[in-house]
């Protein structure tokens, strides 16, 4: 199982700062949302240009013109890209395609899917590399919330994925045993103390 470190930050120099510090232990490093939406496309291409041996994975979070956006983010330096599985079919398969011409690969979240198992076999035949099964920082603050189900739609629908939401070192080895492909930790990281050593700490769970 591969450890994407998830950045919400808003500037390119805090990113820089905390990939530095995280990167001998995870394989992916992703630009959040909010991030991209701050510091724009540059911030892509700065993460690249500084890790060029990393997956660097830019959150989109594309809902509409899945080519056009796409095509950006890659030219920018993505190897990954995400598009959310609540968009139409029509997106994915733009978005895909843009893909394809770069040599890269499209990841669909699927953050606000009622079905996310059903919905993950539909966008991985549509070409989706895999899916993230994801609980976002807000549905995580609600009362109740556990990201169990996360990893049970995981399993059921036999495509790869990924899990995101509030994974910690206490639950990312029940991560890996539900076959996750991809652990995806953010604030267990950038807001530890020491950011080298809480990566760390996640990267000695992984068997
Ligand atoms: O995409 C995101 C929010 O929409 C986050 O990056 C993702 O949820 C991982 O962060 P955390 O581990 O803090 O939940």
């Amino acid at each position: 199982m591969k450890l994407q470190f998830a950045m919400d930050t808003l500037t390119t120099d805090a990113a820089l700062e905390l990939a530095a510090a995280a990167a001998p232990h995870v394989d992916i490093i992703e630009l959040g949302t909010p991030l991209i939406k701050s510091a724009g496309l540059s911030a892509i291409t700065a993460i690249k240009d500084a890790h060029p041996d990393k997956i660097v994975f830019a959150d989109l979070k594309t809902m509409d013109a899945g080519e056009l956006e796409a095509d950006i983010a890659f030219q920018a330096g993505a190897d990954l890209v995400t598009v959310l599985g609540v968009a139409g079919d029509s997106t994915i398969v733009g978005a895909v395609k843009a893909a394809t011409k770069h040599g890269k690969g499209i990841v669909v979240d699927l953050i606000g899917v009622a079905d996310k198992s059903a919905r993950a076999k539909e966008v991985v035949a549509l070409g989706a590399q895999f899916v993230e099964m994801h609980a976002g920082l807000d549905e995580q603050a609600e009362d109740g919330f556990t990201f169990g189900t996360l990893l049970t739609d995981g399993k059921s629908s036999g495509v790869p994925f990924s899990v995101a939401g509030g994974i910690t070192v206490d639950t990312i080895e029940s991560v890996q045993e539900s076959g996750a492909d991809v652990a995806v930790a953010g604030s267990a990281i950038y807001s530890a103390p020491d950011v080298g050593a809480a990566a760390a700490a996640l990267r000695a769970k992984i068997k």
